[in-house]
């Protein structure tokens, strides 16, 4: 599977999700991974000394556990009842009960060190797991997450990793302290009868292949509960985001919210009662089984005393307490065998993603970017599909190049949909052009290091992304070692120091999930002095001022006119007055250059820009969420007025 995962759009609708959910766990099969239990085991083996040490300490626990019978016995023949009579014999049973108490100490202890060790690594694997999710999942490309909800990623992160790490811990000490515990009782039947054991073995195969069976089912069980909770983790990432708490809001859907959560809590609900139940049945089998079994060896051993064998009835009082001493363990085993047959199906969820190939990788032997040439973009013939179009349909860009030199600024107007956010994407490789080069300082980006590469790349989209942090701490995401004066100098630039020193916590002001703390402009400002902390030789600026009013905006154009001093420009804008002095200007429509020139040039010519501008003009609100406003032009020029 390369790229694609689990993924989809919000469902929408009780009724639909109720109906994908069922479906879901119908038919939920988990993901088939090659080697599987190879990669299972492979995780084990950092932990192989301290899993040693744990082995170590069941044996010893279980070799103890034949102890306390023998100093019961001990207590009776030397302690109560010492050979010879004459009463009982208090020091040595005294000696006996002090014996029996550090006896029980040391196991318990014992006990205590080895879940402690189990613990450590079991939860060491599942963290190890996540981390290993965490760090792939950031490699993986940008059109990964545009096609997958959070609240899916998050699940598979959490509730799959963390469904397993009960399993883990199980698998080390009861996998070995019932193996031994099984092994010594099936000696000790052997060497009281041979023929008894096979009458209390004979039914063991039926009962693993119906185990194998339930496991199947569980399996399958699992993944759908799993399924299911992660869309009730993206339902209540999606709804319960300011984003989302605000769409519900404004719409009225809050009860379809609730009914959509309700549903998908129901199928969850069903498919936990499910997975609880399904094992019941088969233990309840074994243990009919196991209480019908001395039956049979009663039988067996009346038709052995008939035909001759010599058979004691304390050999079968013996027999049948081992057989029943058994039970135990064995069911233990069968459990955590259903238990790892179960977890198999997380297992195979976490590594589906850790299998994800990222569409765009690092190469081998990556490039420095040359220094002496920062500030120069190329595209040449550059065309580029995104990966979930239809494959008939037209190329998103088709045969793009041009040339921005160090210091200029370019422009690229045009109508809705026609390319150019998307070309903004290819110059810091976030999307892979499919034919053509994209160049930056002069070498292809595939050559480069990606790190190094957006390190020189700042981008201001309209989408400002701010975390639920401080200012201080929102800034320095930029600049981690930036000092309080670096903050407010780079504020300053930006416009927006006076505001937030104004601010009753200042830069510790905490801006809310996703910025929502402060308005447009300021947030939008904040991006800006952020990017000019980040000090890049491009800037990319996609629509940053579209969706501010006309004050707003004249604040935020006069930060990025700071921000765009002494740097190459790459601009997106609907307003062609913000990009009316750019060194050059490209019209993009349908994913194809038609023209390109400065301002003058394009208005002499006549074209699409002339209609687009002199559109504007006469309806400026048509350019975007902002009015005619004394934008000043870019790059420090000062002055440009709306055309309106
Ligand atoms: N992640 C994506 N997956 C598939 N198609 C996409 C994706 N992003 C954009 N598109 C499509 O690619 C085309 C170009 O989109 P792009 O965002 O580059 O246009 P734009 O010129 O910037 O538009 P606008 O001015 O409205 O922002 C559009 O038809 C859009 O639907």
């Amino acid at each position: 599977m390369t790229g694609g995962a689990p993924a989809g759009g919000p469902a929408r609708g009780g009724s639909r999700m109720r109906d994908e959910s069922a479906q879901r766990a119908a038919n939920a099969e988990a993901p088939r991974i090659p080697n599987l239990w190879h990669r299972i085991g492979a995780m084990f083996v950092p932990y192989r000394g301290l899993i040693s040490i744990a082995v170590a300490l069941v044996l010893v626990n279980a070799g103890l556990s034949v102890l306390p019978p023998l100093l019961t016995q001990q207590a009776f023949d030397r302690g109560l009842f010492p050979v010879g009579g004459g009463g009982p014999d208090v020091p040595a049973l005294a000696r006996i009960l002090v014996m029996m108490f550090v006896l029980a100490i040391a196991t318990n202890a014992i006990g205590i060190a080895q879940s402690s060790l189990t613990a450590r690594v079991g939860n060491s694997l599942m963290g190890d797991l996540r981390v290993r999710l965490f760090e792939h999942l950031q490699r993986m490309d940008i059109g990964f997450f545009t096609r997958t909800k959070t609240g899916v990623i998050q699940s598979r992160l959490q509730n799959d990793v963390g469904g397993v790490a009960s399993t883990l811990q199980s698998m080390i000490t009861s996998v070995v302290g019932n193996t031994v515990t099984v092994i010594a009782s099936i000696v000790a039947m052997l060497l009281l009868s041979w023929q008894l054991t096979i009458v209390a073995l004979v039914l063991m195969p039926v009962l693993v292949l119906v185990q194998r069976r339930v496991g199947q089912v569980r399996a399958r069980i699992a993944t759908a509960t799993q399924e299911s909770l992660s869309d009730m983790t993206a339902i209540t990432q999606e709804s319960l985001g300011v984003s989302g708490i605000l769409l519900a809001k404004s719409f009225g859907r809050q009860q379809a919210e609730s009914e959509r959560f309700r549903a998908v809590n129901r199928t969850q609900i069903a498919l936990q009662i499910r997975q609880a139940m399904s094992g019941q049945g088969f233990f309840a089998l074994v243990s009919i089984i196991f209480a019908l079994v001395p039956v049979g060896i009663y039988g067996v051993s009346a038709w052995l005393l008939t035909d001759g064998v010599e058979l004691t009835a304390g050999t079968i009082v013996a027999f049948t307490t081992v057989q029943a001493r058994l039970s135990m363990p064995l069911v233990g085993l069968m459990r955590v065998a259903l238990d790892v047959q179960t977890s198999s199906a997380l297992f195979a969820r976490i590594f589906e993603y850790l299998d994800l190939t990222p569409a765009i990788t690092p190469k081998a032997g990556a490039r420095a970017v040359d220094r002496d040439r920062l500030g120069d973009v190329a595209f040449e013939h550059v065309t580029f599909r995104y990966s979930d179009a239809a494959p008939d349909a037209a190329p998103t860009l088709d045969d793009v190049s041009f040339t921005v030199r160090p210091g200029e600024m370019a422009a690229f107007v045009g109508p809705s949909g026609a390319g150019k956010s998307t070309i903004a994407m290819l110059v810091p490789r976030f999307y892979e052009a499919e034919r053509g080069t994209v160049r930056f300082a002069g070498d292809d980006v595939r050559d480069l290091d990606p790190l190094e590469l957006v390190e020189h790349i700042g981008i201001v989209s309209q989408d400002t992304y701010l975390s639920h942090a401080t200012i201080a701490e929102n800034l320095r995401y930029a600049k981690p070692d930036a000092s309080d004066a670096e903050l407010a100098d780079a504020c300053r630039r930006a416009a927006i120091h006076d505001t937030i020193a104004a601010f009753p916590d200042g830069y510790d002001t905490v801006v809310g999930e996703r910025g929502y703390r402060l308005s447009g402009g300021e947030k939008q400002r904040i991006a800006i002095a952020r990017v000019m902390l980040k000090d890049p030789a491009v800037l990319v600026l996609d629509e940053a001022t579209s969706a501010l009013d006309s004050i707003a905006e004249r604040h935020v154009q006069q930060a990025l006119d700071a921000a765009a001093r002494g740097r190459t420009v790459i601009a997106i804008a609907h307003r062609l007055a913000t990009v009316r002095d750019a060194d050059v200007i490209h019209v993009v429509d349908g994913g194809r250059i038609i023209d390109r020139g400065t301002h003058d040039q394009l208005i002499a010519r006549g074209g699409v820009y002339a209609r687009l501008y002199s559109e504007q003009r006469s309806d400026p609100g048509r350019a975007g969420a902002g009015g005619p406003a004394g934008a000043t032009g870019p790059a420090g020029s000062a002055g440009t007025m709306d055309p309106g």
